[in-house]
């Protein structure tokens, strides 16, 4: 395959996984409407760790599992972000009650 050829599979990849993250983020807006509704923190550090056990046991390479992890905090930190911006609270305040 040629370079241009190989970009056009990346640019593709690519397509798909702004897709999915953004699938990804209506479940988590979905979530923090519900964890408002129950009184919850936007922030579980369990289930953060959780996700990121069953990311680790998913990956099969060639990225090793220190790059994926890294990769998912970011995803995760801006889930809190988003969720916050949903709820109009902050990152360091307390859920609205
Ligand atoms: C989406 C949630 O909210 C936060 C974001 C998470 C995520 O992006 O996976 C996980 C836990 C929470 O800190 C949740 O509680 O499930």
């Amino acid at each position: 395959m040629t370079l241009s050829e190989y970009r056009r599979l990346i640019d593709e990849t690519d397509a798909q996984l702004v897709a999915l993250l953004n699938q990804r983020a209506e479940l988590v807006i979905a979530i923090a409407r519900l964890k408002h509704a129950q009184g919850l923190p936007v922030r579980i550090p369990a289930r953060e760790d959780e996700v990121l056990t069953q990311v680790t046991a998913h990956n099969t390479g060639p990225l090793d599992h220190q790059a994926m992890r890294r990769l998912f905090e970011q995803i995760i930190a801006e889930s809190r972000r988003l969720e916050h911006h949903i709820l109009g609270t902050s990152e360091d305040s307390p859920p609205k009650s």
